[in-house]
C-alpha cells in the first residue's frame, strides 16, 4: 500500500471510531439526563453539580488511563465531556476575578469545563457577593497568587463570608508574548501584570530589550491593549491569545517555568467526601506562650497532615491571631472529626470553611 492509500485507511478507522464515540458521549448524555431527573424528585435540586463524584470520576480515568495519551490529557478530555452533560442537566453560572483572559478565568474553564456561563467581575468582593446572592452558581479566586498578589484578601473575605470551599484548582503560570504580528520586530511596548513582567524579566533583557515595559492591571487587560495598538505586544495567557484573538510570538517565556498558582472554588454547598479530599479552617488562638503549639496538637495526635497554614491578623482584638490552615482528610472522616473537636475546646474560635476533593485536572 502506497502512503496515500495507508493514510486513507487509518482515516476511515479514525471515522468510525468517531462514530462510536459520540454513540458513547450521547448515552453518557442522557445517563445525565435520568441523573438530572432523579435529582429533580428527590428534591436535591441545589445538588447538580457534584465535585466529590466529579474528583472520583477523573481519578479513576487517571488510574485507568492505557495511553498513549498521557493522564493530563485524558483527565482533561473526559472534564469536557462532563462539562457538557452537566450543562444539559442545569447550566452552571461561574463568577471569577477578572477581566477576560487571566489566569483566573483559565482556572474556572480548568476546573469546571468550557461549557459554563461565566462572569468576569472586577474584585474578590464582587465574586463572593455574586455567589452568596445567588446570581452565580460558583466563584473561582485566587488564594496563592503569585501573578496578581491578591492571597491575603481571598483570605480575609472567608473571616466573614458564609460561603463554603468547595474545590480548589492549581494552574501552571505559562506566559507567552502575544501580539498582532508574526514576530517580535517592530514591538515598543510590552504590557503585563507588574508581577508577570518581573518573571519574565531576563527573556525580555535578553530579546526585547529596546520595548518598553508597561504594568497595567491585570495580563488580560495587557493583552486586550496589545490587540488594539499594533505596535504593542502582552505578556499573558494562552486564554488570553485566545480571546483577543493575538499570536503567539514566543512561548513559555518564564524565566522560572513550572510556577503554579492555587485558586479556590467558593459555594453555598458543603461536599460530600470523595475520598481525596483536603479541609480547609480559620482558627483563632490567644497570643500566649506555646499557644500555637498547644493548638495543632490535636492533629499530630490523630495522624493527620497539615498541608498548609497561614497567619493573618483578627480584626477582633489586639491579642488574637488567625490561621487558615488546611489538612489532609474531610472533615466528615472520624479521625479529622475528632482532631477538629480537640481543635474547638483548645480554640478561640474556630470555623471549617470547607471539606473539597484534591485538585484533579
Ligand atoms: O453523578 C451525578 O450526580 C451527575 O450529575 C452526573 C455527572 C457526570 O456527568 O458524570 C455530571 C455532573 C456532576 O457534577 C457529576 C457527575
Amino acid at each position: 500500500m502506497n502512503e496515500s492509500d495507508q493514510l486513507k485507511t487509518i482515516r476511515e478507522r479514525i471515522d468510525r471510531i468517531d462514530d462510536q464515540l459520540l454513540e458513547l458521549i450521547s448515552e453518557r448524555a442522557r445517563c445525565a439526563q435520568d441523573v438530572a431527573r432523579i435529582k429533580q424528585v428527590a428534591g436535591e435540586m441545589n445538588d447538580f453539580y457534584r465535585p466529590d463524584r466529579e474528583a472520583q470520576i477523573l481519578a479513576r480515568v487517571r488510574e485507568l488511563n492505557p495511553g498513549p495519551l498521557s493522564d493530563d490529557e485524558a483527565a482533561r478530555l473526559i472534564r469536557e465531556v462532563m462539562s457538557a452533560c452537566l450543562a444539559l442537566e442545569k447550566p452552571l453560572t461561574i463568577a471569577f476575578l477578572g477581566p477576560e483572559g487571566t489566569f483566573t478565568q483559565a482556572a474556572a474553564l480548568r476546573h469546571f469545563g468550557h461549557s459554563i456561563q461565566s462572569t468576569a467581575l472586577g474584585s474578590i468582593d464582587l465574586v463572593f457577593r455574586e455567589v452568596e446572592s445567588g446570581s452565580a452558581h460558583y466563584g473561582v479566586v485566587p488564594v496563592e497568587n503569585s501573578t496578581e498578589g491578591v492571597v491575603n484578601h481571598t483570605l480575609d473575605m472567608f473571616m466573614r463570608s458564609p460561603l463554603h470551599i468547595c474545590g480548589e484548582v492549581q494552574q501552571r503560570i505559562e506566559l507567552h508574548l502575544l501580539g498582532k504580528g508574526s514576530d517580535t520586530s517592530g514591538i515598543r511596548r510590552v504590557y503585563s501584570h507588574q508581577q508577570s513582567l518581573a518573571q519574565c524579566r531576563e527573556w525580555l533583557d535578553t530579546n526585547l530589550l529596546q520595548a518598553e515595559r508597561i504594568a497595567v492591571s491585570s495580563n488580560g487587560e495587557a493583552a486586550r491593549r496589545a490587540a488594539a495598538e499594533p505596535d504593542s505586544a502582552a505578556v499573558a495567557s494562552e486564554t488570553a491569545a485566545e480571546l483577543y484573538g493575538l499570536n503567539r510570538l514566543a512561548r513559555n517565556i518564564e524565566d522560572e517555568p513550572g510556577n503554579t498558582t492555587r485558586f479556590l472554588v467558593i459555594g453555598r454547598q458543603t461536599v460530600a467526601p470523595s475520598g481525596q479530599d483536603k479541609t480547609s479552617l480559620l482558627v483563632s488562638v490567644r497570643n500566649e506562650p506555646g499557644a500555637l503549639y498547644t493548638l495543632l496538637a490535636p492533629f499530630n495526635e490523630h495522624g493527620i497532615s497539615m498541608t498548609r497554614i497561614e497567619s493573618r491578623p483578627s480584626r477582633r482584638g489586639v491579642w488574637d491571631y488567625v490561621f487558615f490552615v488546611d489538612i489532609e482528610g474531610h472533615a466528615g472522616d472520624a479521625q479529622v472529626a475528632a482532631a477538629l473537636a480537640e481543635l474547638e475546646q483548645r480554640a478561640s474560635f474556630l470555623k471549617v470553611l470547607g471539606s473539597y476533593p484534591r485538585a484533579q485536572v
